[in-house]
């Protein structure tokens, strides 16, 4: 089944377009979970448990789990994110020459979706694009600062890169498998690129901890009401001065996330 469309049943099942960020930074988290042989498992583990019924998904930045424990961590955690029925959008902002992506997209056996990379063009996205039941999100506004370096510089055509990159996916959307990711820190891109592209679903990241707007997150994030908006370090680490009963504050904030975001569904 297409990944969209389990995306759709995912939202209608627990009402929810919150995508929990698993970034789980070992400098963060409770210092009882050090003494488990894989403590971003066993945290993990205890943020799954506590927020999954108002995760549309649940997003691992793979940045967080690139060293031997940390890919163990990751393979556990996916693997129970799933056992609650919840799909996992791995952030990998993959791309590469053919035969190295085709490597990179055996990840596709595990995950349900991906962030790549447009920089390299299709052929570096081919065995992703390839892939109909994955969902696959092509960067196309980023929410940091240095975003605008290359992303706003104008084409001779007088469109921006990010306008056009928004034009490739949509051409590259055969299999009705791609989104893009923008950032809520521009809400402004946000609403014209839901214009040019009215029919691919957004990953909007940069509400919570980098202060992007909620509001205009969910307004242009979603297409037929299919989207996500992220939060990591906002859910997962709402919690850090709490010990033990980390995980229940990451319960409130993922349902006040949801909440706040259905305002404007
Ligand atoms: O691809 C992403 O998810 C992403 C794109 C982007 O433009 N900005 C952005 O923050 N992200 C990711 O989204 C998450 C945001 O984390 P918080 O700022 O803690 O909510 C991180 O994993 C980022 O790597």
């Amino acid at each position: 089944m297409n990944f969209f469309d389990r995306l759709h049943d995912r939202i209608r099942t627990v009402d929810s377009v919150v995508s929990i960020g698993l970034d789980p930074d070992l400098d963060r988290i409770p210092d009882h979970l050090h003494e488990y042989d894989l403590p971003r498992w066993a945290f993990n583990r205890r943020i799954i448990d506590a927020t999954h019924e108002h995760a549309a998904v649940f997003k691992p930045n793979a940045a967080f789990y690139e060293d031997p424990d940390g890919w163990a961590a990751l393979e556990e955690t996916v693997a129970y994110a799933h056992g609650k029925g919840v799909p996992v959008l791995l952030d990998a902002k993959r791309a590469d020459i053919g035969n190295t992506t085709r490597q990179y997209a055996r990840i596709l056996e595990t995950v349900d979706a991906i962030t790549v990379n447009p920089y390299m063009g299709r052929d570096s996205l081919q065995p992703f694009l390839a892939d109909e039941e994955a969902g696959v999100f092509v960067l196309c506004r980023t929410s940091n600062p240095g975003g605008e370096d290359l992303q706003d510089l104008e084409l001779e055509t007088g469109e921006p890169v990010y306008e056009r990159v928004a034009a490739l996916a949509d051409l590259w959307n055969e299999n009705d498998n791609v989104g893009l990711v923008v950032g809520a820190t521009k809400p402004e891109e946000l609403e014209d690129l839901r214009e040019q592209v009215p029919d691919l679903p957004f990953l909007v990241p940069g509400i919570g901890a980098q202060g992007g707007d909620a509001e205009a997150a969910v307004e242009y994030g979603l297409a037929d009401g299919v989207g996500l908006v992220n939060s990591s370090r906002g859910i997962i680490f709402a919690g850090e001065d709490r010990g033990e009963e980390f995980a229940k504050a990451s319960e409130r904030a993922a349902k006040r996330l949801k909440k706040r975001l259905n305002r404007y569904r």
